[in-house]
């Protein structure tokens, strides 16, 4: 059976950085600050901005929740960007998705100074992650990296094999990844013969937002094996792409579905904010 990585410890390890950090940044006189805005009533969105405020607090950063009725006409969310903008007592940005359907999401996202958005959602940012410069990227990538380099896992010359292709994470994390030097096969939902692929990676990934799509028999032994899904299991509770049961005894490595990626990306966001400050400065 493999190794379980425990996201939740590498968490707590990134947590403690940051709590560090901010001490020093208060001690200069500056109080890191994230602002959310949240347009509706996402049970999701509502739930993940809840927990964002909930570390912020733990971690000494100041948090504030910008909640808008469903109904906010788009140029009043724009507006409010632009205030937050040119606040300089705000650090970090970040607008819960999904936005409701009148609001054009992509004009939103253009909005925020690439400075502050925290989010890794700019076009700006998107073209730093492609150009290898430094940039704010966004969380759920930066978690699936961090959690490899922090298992002492190898990327160099191994054959990472990405599975999915979504703007949030698999597209993102394909060139996050590459700058450390795996041999890479992006393979999504229309691949055609999936485990021919994932038989041969070194590391899979799997970012395609289908619940337990790769088995155990889908991996080559010993293979390290990171879980960036979250769906509705069967029974009401979370499970990831992989399943799981199957997938441990065959994996050198793996991360559980909760406890692994997921619980990593709100410390990440509070790690922005602090990279986000120190663009600011220039
Ligand atoms: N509008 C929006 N805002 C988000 O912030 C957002 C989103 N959409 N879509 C998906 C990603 C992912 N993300 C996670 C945050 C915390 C955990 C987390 O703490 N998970 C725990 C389990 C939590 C539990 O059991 O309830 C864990 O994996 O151990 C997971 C995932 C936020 N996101």
């Amino acid at each position: 059976m493999g190794e379980i990585i425990d996201g939740r410890a590498i968490a707590n390890e990134i947590k403690e950085e940051v709590k560090a950090e901010v001490e020093q940044y208060k001690q200069q006189g500056i109080t890191p600050k994230l602002d959310v805005v949240l347009v509706g009533d996402d049970p999701a969105s509502i739930s993940y901005a809840r927990s964002k405020g909930k570390v912020s607090d733990k971690l000494g950063v100041a948090y504030e929740l910008h909640t808008l009725p469903t109904d906010t006409p788009e140029a009043d969310v724009l507006q409010l960007i632009e205030r937050l903008n040119g606040d300089e007592t705000v650090h970090g940005i970040l607008v819960e998705l999904p936005l409701p359907k009148h609001i054009d999401k992509e004009k939103v996202m253009e909005a925020v100074d690439p400075n502050k958005d925290v989010d890794g959602v700019h076009p700006i940012n998107r073209g730093y992650i492609m150009s290898g410069q430094e940039g704010l990227f966004p969380a759920t990538p930066q978690s699936c990296v961090e959690i490899l380099l922090r298992s002492g896992v190898e990327l160099q010359g191994k054959h990472a094999v990405l599975v999915g292709r979504g703007e949030t994470v698999g597209k993102p994390l394909f060139f996050m990844l590459l700058k450390h030097n795996p041999t890479m096969t992006v393979c999504h939902s229309r691949t055609k013969d999936l485990a021919s692929f994932t038989k041969q990676a070194d590391i899979v990934i799997a970012a395609v937002g289908r619940a337990k799509m790769i088995t155990g028999d889908m991996l080559k032994p010993g293979a390290v094996v990171i879980d960036a899904g979250i769906n509705q299991a069967e029974d009401g509770g979370l499970c990831g792409d992989v399943d799981f049961d199957s997938a441990k005894e065959v994996a050198g490595k793996i991360t559980p579905v909760p406890g692994g990626v997921g619980s990593m990306t709100t410390a990440l966001i509070l790690k922005n904010v602090l990279k986000a400050i120190k663009k600011q400065q220039g």
